[in-house]
Order: C-alpha cells, then sequence, then structure tokens
C-alpha cells in the first residue's frame, strides 16, 4: 500500500509508527509532508525510507491513501491548495482524515465535490498498537475504501464503521479519552504517593492497574460495574474507597467530559 501522510505531528506520527510496527505498510511506500521540514525528518529518523514529498500534491499523486493529519483549522487551506494544483486526479486516491470536527461535507467541498474522502477519529495509543478509532464514509467513497480504512486503522488497534454522526461522541469519548485516563493514572499515582509509595512505584502500580482493568473488561466481556463488585470485599478497602469516588463526583466528572469534549467537536465545525 502507498501511503502519504500529511501532518507529521502527535496524532499523525502515532498512526504512521504503529502502521509501520504492525507491518501494514513498509517505510519505503510512505511519502510525508508536513510544512515544518523537522516534523518530517523527525519521522524519517524512525523510517528513513520513507520519502518526504516536496509539497502536499507530489505526496497525494504517489498515494493510495492519503492521512489528512493536520489540526482542523489548517484543513480548508490545505485541501484547497490541493484542489488548485495542475494535472492532480483527487479522485484517484482514499484521502483518510482525521481532524476533530471536521465534517465529510466540508472535506469533499473543501476537495472539489467528488473525492473518495473518510472522517475518522483515532487515538494517539495507536502508535502501542493499541488504538481505538472509529470512522464514517463519504459519499464517493466505496466499499473497497472503507475497508482500506478499515485495515489501516484496525492495524493499529480496534476500529469500526459508524454514522458520521456519532462521530463528534467518539471524539469526545475515545478520541480526547486518553487524556482523562492519563490524569485518572496520574491522580491515582498521587494518591499512592500520598500513602507513602515512592513515586516510580506507585505510578507503575497505577498504569498497570488501569491497563488490567481495561483488559479485564476487553477480555472478560464482563460488565465494569460486575467486575468492580469482584473487587469490592464487604466492609473492606475497595468500598471505603468507592465511597470517596461517589461523594467527590468521579462518574459525573467523566460524563461531563465527554460531553464537553463533545460539544466542542460539533464547534470546531465552525
Ligand atoms: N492528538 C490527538 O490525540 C488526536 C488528534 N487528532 C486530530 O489530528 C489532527 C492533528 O492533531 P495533532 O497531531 O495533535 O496536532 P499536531 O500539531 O501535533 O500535528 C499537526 C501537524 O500538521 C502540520 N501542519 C499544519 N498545517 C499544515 C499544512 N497546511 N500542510 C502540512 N502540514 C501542516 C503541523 O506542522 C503539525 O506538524 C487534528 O486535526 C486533531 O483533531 C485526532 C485524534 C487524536
Ligand atoms: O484535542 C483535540 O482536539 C484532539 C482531537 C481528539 C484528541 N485530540
Amino acid at each position: 500500500m502507498k501511503l502519504g501522510l500529511i501532518g507529521c505531528g502527535k496524532m499523525g506520527g502515532a498512526l504512521l509508527k504503529g502502521a509501520l510496527k504492525a507491518s501494514l505498510v513498509k517505510a519505503k511506500d510512505i511519502s510525508l509532508y508536513d510544512k515544518v521540514p523537522a516534523a518530517v525528518k523527525a519521522l524519517q529518523s524512525e523510517a528513513p525510507a520513507a520519502k518526504a514529498a516536496k509539497d502536499p500534491a507530489e505526496l497525494v499523486a504517489s498515494s493510495q491513501v492519503v492521512v489528512l493529519a493536520v489540526k482542523p483549522q489548517d484543513m480548508p487551506a490545505l485541501l484547497q491548495g490541493l484542489v488548485k494544483a495542475p494535472k492532480l486526479k483527487l479522485e484517484k486516491c482514499l484521502f483518510l482524515s482525521i481532524a476533530a470536527g471536521i465534517t465529510l461535507k466540508q472535506l469533499e467541498s473543501w476537495l472539489g465535490g467528488q473525492a473518495r474522502v473518510i472522517r475518522s477519529m483515532p487515538n494517539t495509543p495507536a502508535l502501542v498498537l493499541a488504538g481505538a478509532a472509529a470512522f464514517a464514509r463519504g459519499q464517493h467513497a466505496t466499499d473497497e475504501d472503507a475497508e482500506l480504512a478499515a485495515k489501516v486503522l484496525g492495524a493499529v488497534g480496534v476500529a469500526q464503521e459508524v454514522s458520521e454522526k456519532l462521530l463528534d461522541a467518539v471524539t469526545g469519548l475515545s478520541g480526547s479519552g486518553p487524556a482523562y485516563v492519563y490524569t485518572v493514572i496520574e491522580a491515582l499515582a498521587d494518591g499512592g504517593v500520598l500513602m507513602g509509595l515512592p513515586r516510580a512505584t506507585a505510578l507503575q502500580l497505577a498504569a498497570q492497574t488501569v491497563a488490567g482493568a481495561a483488559q479485564m473488561v476487553l477480555e472478560t466481556g464482563k460488565h465494569p460495574g460486575v467486575l468492580r463488585d469482584e473487587v469490592t470485599s464487604p466492609g473492606g478497602t475497595t468500598i471505603a474507597g468507592l465511597e470517596q469516588l461517589e461523594a467527590n463526583g468521579l462518574r459525573n466528572a467523566l460524563i461531563q467530559a465527554v460531553r464537553k469534549a463533545t460539544e466542542r467537536s460539533k464547534e470546531l465545525a465552525g
């Protein structure tokens, strides 16, 4: 697969490194472009055979799949620049956008109206092949395009097709979700330090507890409440801790975080 990446930043970089780690693509079949050359060089240091395109048009002309990984506010100018590029046949490749809030209608319009587009929402654990992604197909995207998007995103974690109207919620939950969980891990470790654990020990135990609990949900298929009850002994330590979480509103805080992030994603569409 000839893969092009426009926007070699945090998320684009994570996707690319994950795709290489998953052997989805060979470095020699990758084209990179970023308006900041240092960002391209940083990725090339990990994939020396990847080519640095001189401009987005050159990258598009040599790619089957073009991952659009620039910030939402940078997308219109990038895509409208591609439309103006002479002799560039935009319908020959699949455009896979990862930009929060930017709709399929906007992407298709900025690309001149006929391009094959898929809008997706991945997350940075793609870097360690533990990503969570969803995507929606544009009006000119084919079944093969959807399969290709599922293959790219599925190579670095889990991926599923959804209707576009759900992608803002996907952004608020799993797109932004790693940041919520990093905050939880950091706070759990702080609790451990408060109780006398060395920072490094507390951090490793906290991170592994979150990872282990998540793996239990994914592998056993049991509801988190059932798994929680398996930990919570009558009159024991866990219920004492859980009482504090309820008293301090942990659930509602997380629910509101997803809601607010989803609303922000909707705002980004302008
Ligand atoms: N960071 C994350 O966890 C996630 C980010 N996203 C989305 O991914 C996109 C990129 O986000 P990040 O990687 O976090 O941002 P970033 O700022 O780390 O990377 C964006 C890159 O795009 C480059 N860029 C900007 N305009 C450009 C242009 N016209 N041509 C070429 N390169 C250009 C920048 O120089 C930068 O290197 C955003 O749309 C964001 O909504 C999606 C899921 C998760
Ligand atoms: O914070 C953001 O806007 C991006 C999109 C999802 C995660 N990071």
